[in-house]
């Protein structure tokens, strides 16, 4: 990879605008690749909406880690500030609306008005759009411009998103039996494995044409027309996945896991330690003194991410089953997780309280990739989002999946099936199997799984260092931004 040692770009250098769906999960890869391109002298500027923009700038200390780049600037839209939102349906549904009638117009608005032509660092060359926002494209086409999109989710996940007509001729969607463990045969590559009960939750509907499940499958189509696509992921881990991919879209980057990346070109290009922290919820970094005070590997991290929402009921069986498995445990709670209703009384058993405080520590939010990388931490109890799925892998840590929504139920199938480096849990929080499955990660089946956990971590960290295969990628992806601009 070229190193870079002035972090001014020089004055005919790229200008990449990078924008992804207002969402945690996007926000924090696409971030990663931004710096990426700052050290590697492109000029960026990086779409946020108003409110996540407010909330990074209140949370995460983006201001010194992308001040030492003068190449790069925010920009903000406005978001359509929602209600609280009480289910993951209303989530998506509030989502998806306000893609279409603020985000949309808003992004088009910053685009075709003067506001970025005015910049010493020349008019944007080139759009990296989140892989479903098919807008961004329509807007770069008109500005003579190319459009790269990045889809954040694994590429096993969008590969069944691919397959959606062939699921349905198939008969394999709607379900129409209760059996969720019956196999499913119309997707190549996983006819041996997959579930119904492992396809992402979306086809969990009797509507094949809902407004969600369409919505998704029809931005995967539509992001056929993008110049170019990039995938967080690395060739080692879903080769055959991303040998179908590259049939309909053949320049695709592999270029993850983006966090390994960044911290390979970070050490290569600059001294000074940066933090990653990219959050949208106050960091509580106590909990880092707390793992300071644990044995080594003795701490099952526990955390489901900005998305997912427990109901009181899994709430207690997790914690149940956490304080009966008896290890250690450092638990997210993020503030908006819990779904209460008003009725619900609040009778907290005080055997439950007593072991928490005896070996158990809960923070509303952590610097998740350095609690994954400290000694303390033999295991995580995670919803298997896709950055923590990878962040795990890079520090070579275990995990007990509980997914929730989207791409989850894929990437916990290949966590336990493919990659053999955790355990399902998928449909079934109860205290006896969140007691059992901590038990089987951190001792009784601990030695198998760690195995292959060291292969895939050792595989990660191959595929980023030189020459390795997102490395390589990376570097093809430099020269198609450098050409177009
Ligand atoms: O206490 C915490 C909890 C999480 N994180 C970070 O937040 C991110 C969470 O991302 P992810 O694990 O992908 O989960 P979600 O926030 O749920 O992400 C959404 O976006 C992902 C990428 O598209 C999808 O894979 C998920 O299914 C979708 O829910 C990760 O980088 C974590 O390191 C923290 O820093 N502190
Ligand atoms: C909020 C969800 C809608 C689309 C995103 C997604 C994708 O297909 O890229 C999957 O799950 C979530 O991350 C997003």
């Amino acid at each position: 990879m070229a190193e870079t040692k002035s972090l001014i770009p020089p004055a005919a250098a790229p200008h990449v605008l990078i924008f992804p769906i207002p969402a945690q999960g996007h926000i924090n890869s696409m971030l990663k690749l931004a710096e990426l391109l700052c050290l590697s002298g492109i000029n960026v500027t990086f779409v946020n909406t108003q409110q996540n923009h407010s909330r990074l700038l209140s949370f995460a200390d983006v201001q010194s880690r992308f001040g030492q780049f003068p190449g790069f600037c925010f920009e903000t839209i406005p978001d359509g500030v929602s209600a609280s939102i009480s289910s993951p349906e209303d989530l998506l549904t509030d989502l998806f609306d306000r893609l279409k009638n603020v985000i949309k117009p808003g992004f088009r608005e910053l685009l075709t008005s003067n506001r970025l032509n005015s910049d010493a660092r020349g008019p944007v060359s080139c759009i990296i759009a989140d892989g479903v926002l098919g807008f961004a494209i329509d807007v770069a086409e008109d500005l003579g411009i190319p459009c790269i999109s990045f889809r954040t989710i694994s590429a096993c996940c969008v590969w069944i998103f691919f397959c959606t007509q062939k699921l349905v001729e198939n008969g394999d969607i709607p379900f129409k039996d209760e059996d969720m463990d019956r196999l499913i045969t119309s997707v190549p590559e996983m006819e041996s494995f997959l579930r119904c009960r492992d396809l992402p939750s979306l086809y969990r509907t009797k509507d094949v044409s809902s407004p969600s499940l369409d919505f998704v499958n029809t931005e995967t189509l539509y992001s056929g027309r993008a110049a170019a696509h990039l995938i967080n992921t690395f060739d080692d881990i879903e080769a055959p996945i991303l040998s179908q991919l590259r049939s309909y879209w053949p320049y695709l980057y592999t270029i993850g896991p983006l966090n390994a990346l960044l911290d390979n070109l970070r050490s290569r290009t600059s001294s000074l330690p940066v933090s990653s922290n990219a959050s949208l919820y106050a960091e509580d970094r106590s909990c880092m003194s707390w793992l300071d005070r644990q044995p080594e590997k003795s701490v099952v991290y526990v955390s489901f991410g900005s998305i997912a929402m427990v109901s009181r009921e899994q709430w207690f069986e997790i914690w149940y089953g956490l304080v009966n498995s008896s290890y250690r445990f450092l638990w997210v709670r993020r503030p908006d997780s819990l779904i209460t209703k008003d009725d619900e009384e609040s009778h907290i058993q005080a055997e439950l309280v007593d072991a928490t405080k005896e070996r158990g520590y809960t923070v509303d939010w952590a610097p998740q990739e350095e609690v994954l990388n400290h000694p303390a931490v033999g295991g995580f109890f995670t919803h298997s989002g896709w950055n923590s799925t990878l962040e795990s892998m890079v520090a070579g840590v275990p995990m007990v999946c509980w997914p929730y929504l989207g791409d989850q139920q894929i990437n916990s199938r290949y966590v336990s099936e493919v990659w053999k480096i955790g355990l399902d849990m998928k449909d079934n929080c109860n205290r006896v199997t969140v007691e059992n499955l901590i038990r089987d990660m951190m001792n009784d089946k601990r030695e198998e799984l760690m195995q292959s956990t060291g292969k895939i971590a050792k595989m990660a960290r191959k595929s980023v260092s030189p020459d390795g295969s997102s490395d390589r990628n990376y570097e093809a992806l430099l020269e198609f931004i450098r050409k177009s601009c």
